[in-house]
């Protein structure tokens, strides 16, 4: 233990902080030495979650830069976006390592995120700064970083579908439509009326089309991919199941790619990134085939008669949307094997 990397949580009586938890407990060279709240500092975090009796019983700490320095050297926020952007520049000045699972570093333009998400953006000089880290394709870039911004959960499974068939030319960009849909833990534990159990059970419906925070987020990265601007249809669901994100994509296919050439293309882009699998032709990846993991599982149909490639990408929001994603980015930011603490079966059935 005593060797271990520290690191602190603040958020940690959210959904994104307990899987944090979850994952770091079995992770070989990092502990979690300080779980944090702005609401509940003094209590036991097992006291909101009983599963965690006798795995953690230490007691929730104050949002203090100096108390988190004094405890870890680097610090996961997984807090609301509007909050990390506010708490950032203590931590970084408190000398910690930040990792934000939030959206408020993905945005390279303060005017684009305030557009999108209604809220004060943070400084240009921070978003500098921050490094983006999808993990399978920008990985390199993370190592020795002090601040890291964790990508969204919708548009880890949509850009890694998308991003090889983008950079490759095997679609045409302008034609992208992307059909996702989340599970109800997306939204985090915080009670409201959209995630009501009458709400949502028996229930499949669509949400803020044409106005979700992580459209700009994925044009962002499609575009300077592609070179030149690429603006994408992306509309959200909400599906009633409590894990898990699907994304469909739809895109016209250049120069007549067959469905095999998708799926040797990709396995070659993603050799040696163990956590994205292709699947062969003929089948389509489920939520349920990585549930509790950090794999992302990509499907590829090429239709003839329509001239169009239907892509679809599943992932764990929870874990490859968010803390596993964010722990395979301290493992890059250490220069560590990307997979520690990362290498479970998904829960099948
Ligand atoms: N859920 C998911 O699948 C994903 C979530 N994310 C992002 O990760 C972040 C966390 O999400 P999630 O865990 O689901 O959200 P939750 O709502 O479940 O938890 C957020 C936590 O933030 C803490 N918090 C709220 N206000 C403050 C504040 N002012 N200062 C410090 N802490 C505060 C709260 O804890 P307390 O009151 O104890 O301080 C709360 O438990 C969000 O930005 C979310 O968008 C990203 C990808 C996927
Ligand atoms: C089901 C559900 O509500 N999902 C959330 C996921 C977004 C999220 O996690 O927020 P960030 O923008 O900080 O990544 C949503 O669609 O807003």
């Amino acid at each position: 233990m005593g060797s271990k990397l520290k690191t602190a949580i603040i958020g940690s009586t959210g959904y994104g902080g307990v899987e944090l938890i979850r994952l770091l407990a079995s992770h070989p060279l990092a502990e979690v030495t300080s779980v944090i709240s702005s609401s509940s500092a003094g209590s036991p975090i097992a006291e909101g979650y009983p599963h965690l009796t006798e795995i953690r019983t230490d007691l929730l700490d104050d949002v203090d830069p100096a108390l988190i320095k004094s405890k870890a050297d680097v610090v996961f926020i997984a807090t609301p976006s509007g909050i990390a952007s506010k708490l950032t520049p203590s931590m970084l000045e408190a000398g910690l390592k930040v990792i934000d699972l939030s959206g408020d570093h993905r945005l390279k333009s303060p005017e684009v995120y305030e557009t999108w998400y209604k809220k004060t953006p943070a400084s240009q000089n921070t978003l500098d700064l921050a490094v983006y880290g999808l993990a399978e394709i920008y990985g390199d870039a993370v190592r020795d970083q002090t601040l890291i911004s964790n990508p969204g959960c919708y548009s880890t499974a949509t850009l890694l579908g998308l991003i090889p068939a983008v950079k490759a030319g095997y679609i045409d960009p302008a034609t992208i439509i992307i059909d996702a849909k989340s599970g109800v833990s997306g939204a985090g534990r915080g009670v409201n009326l959209g995630s009501h159990y009458s709400e949502v059970n028996e229930n499949f419906s669509a949400y803020k089309l044409n106005k979700h925070q992580h459209n700009p987020e994925i044009e962002q990265v499609l575009s300077a991919e592609a070179g030149y601007p690429v603006v994408t249809t992306f509309s959200t669901h909400l599906v009633p199941m409590t894990r898990g994100i699907m994304s469909t994509m739809y895109a016209t296919v250049k120069d007549g790619r067959s469905t095999d050439e998708f799926i040797a293309f990709y396995r070659s882009f993603y050799e040696g990134r163990p956590f994205v699998r292709i699947r062969q032709e003929g089948t389509w990846p489920s939520t349920k085939e990585v549930w509790g993991s950090n794999y992302c599982d990509i499907g590829f149909a090429v239709d003839e008669r329509t001239g169009r490639v239907t892509i679809v990408s599943v992932i764990d929001n929870l874990v490859k949307g968010a803390a596993g994603q964010a722990i395979q980015n301290l493992n890059l930011m250490m220069g560590w094997d990307e997979t520690l603490g990362l290498q479970f079966v998904p829960v099948y059935p």
